[in-house]
């Protein structure tokens, strides 16, 4: 009999899944995925075969009161009657902040999710709704054996130095340092390049992972060495709705001159900046990148010349650079933004093909180019199929 994997990554109003059968070390095989989204609005359940074929879908008014445990067990109701005769033996679910101990996958136990639950405050927008389906799928399913893989574990190889802030050390010691997000994704980048380029994969990498969260992660012989993202996912690159790096003195300010609180400033910062704060119009790249209107272009402007300017960061703090590699929603489908990024970027050697960029092929550039760049489709729904899996094989 097969085995089958739930994948759980849930947002903070879908609930994204993915199920998964495999056996052995063959590499797991997709077989269908879904989510439920407007989750305390009007919920909307869809579930999708591998070549996008609907396989179920239905919708509930606004006023069916269904919380997220009752929308998690028709999901849950859903895969086990389109197992095929395979056996359900776990799910494993993106889990945002693994704070300065998990640099692995780990099985839950009630005592990890104390422990997770205690770090929701450094990742408020993601860990509360990571730790809410685990916590309604034990309700539903009690003995199913449930899996986080963490977003941080992955950068857990970077040297001291890479996640030191200049602070008192009482606050170092006490976890207030960098971690880096989005490890999922760069560890199947990193997996995934060296099936690409296995020369160039064991040298100095930058990818950047640019969704509507982004960073971007140096890799040294597929090991993570440095990253834009920090203590939480706010540092690094402006996002959609985030602000990236800012001076802590704007915090200061926020509070002493402006008055705001605490949660006003969360808010600020969270929600209200990045792409969406600086054109004052939307935090998808496409309305921006369609837009006439000059401050969509400014915030554009913005997030490119961020990049660059990490890049340079980055390669400086590898000593190097042999590839660059974007990935995620925007690095994966906007031609426009790579070439904002590497128009800039012609002293590291990058000399784009406008013709492969603007087709998302494979490599970008010229064959004469010293630095060659790449689109790399991410799956951080596989990457945590096969740590399930691995775990479950202890
Ligand atoms: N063709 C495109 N051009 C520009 N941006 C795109 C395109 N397709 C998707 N995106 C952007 O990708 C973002 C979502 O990326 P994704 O990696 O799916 O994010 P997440 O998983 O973090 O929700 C959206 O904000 C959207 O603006
Ligand atoms: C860590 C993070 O920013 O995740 P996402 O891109 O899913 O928001
Ligand atoms: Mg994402």
């Amino acid at each position: 009999m097969k085995d089958a994997y739930l994948v759980i990554n849930a947002g903070s109003s879908s609930i994204k899944f993915s199920l998964y059968f495999g056996n052995g070390d063959s590499k797991p095989v997709l077989k269908a995925k879904g989510q439920v989204e407007g989750i305390n609005v009007a919920p909307h359940f869809i579930a999708q075969a591998v070549d996008g074929t609907v396989l179920a879908e239905q919708r509930w008014p606004a006023d069916s009161n269904l919380v997220h445990q009752d929308l998690l067990k028709h999901l849950i109701d859903w895969v086990e009657n389109h197992l095929d005769g395979a056996r359900l033996v776990a799910a494993g679910h993106r889990v945002v902040h693994g704070g300065p101990r998990w640099s692995a996958p780990a099985r839950i136990t009630d005592e990890l999710l104390d422990e997770l639950e205690s770090l929701v405050p450094l990742a408020p927008l993601h860990q509360p709704h990571n730790l809410a389906p685990i916590r309604a799928l034990a309700v539903v399913h009690p003995g199913l054996v449930q899996v986080a893989c963490f977003d941080t574990a992955f950068h857990r190889t970077n040297p001291k130095v890479a996640e030191t802030f200049a602070l008192p050390r009482e606050l170092t010691e006490e976890g207030v340092r960098r971690y880096g997000f989005h490890g999922l994704s760069y560890e199947f980048i990193a997996r995934r390049f060296k099936e690409i380029d296995p020369v160039r994969a064991a040298g100095k990498v930058v990818v950047c992972h640019l969704g509507s969260g982004a960073s971007m992660c140096a890799i040294d012989n597929g090991r993570s060495v440095a990253s834009t993202m920090g203590f939480t996912a706010l540092d690094g690159l402006p996002m959609g709705t985030r602000t990236g790096t800012l001076d802590a003195g704007v915090v200061l300010y926020l509070l002493q001159q402006k008055g705001m609180n605490a949660a006003e400033i969360e808010t600020l910062l969270y929600k209200k900046s990045g792409l969406l704060g600086v054109s004052g119009i939307s935090n998808d790249m496409r309305v921006l990148l369609e837009s006439n209107d000059p401050h969509a272009a400014e915030a554009v402007d913005l997030f490119c010349y961020r990049i660059r300017r990490e890049l340079g960061s980055l390669a400086g703090a590898m000593g190097g650079l042999d590839a660059l590699i974007f990935t995620a929603g925007i690095g994966e489908h906007s031609a426009p933004v790579r070439a904002m990024v590497c128009e800039g970027a012609g002293w590291l050697g990058i000399e784009l093909d406008p013709a492969a960029n603007a087709a998302h092929a494979d490599k970008i550039t010229t064959p004469a180019s010293r630095l060659p760049v790449y689109v790399i489709p991410t799956d951080e729904e596989m990457m945590i199929a096969k740590h399930t899996r691995a775990v479950l094989a202890g």
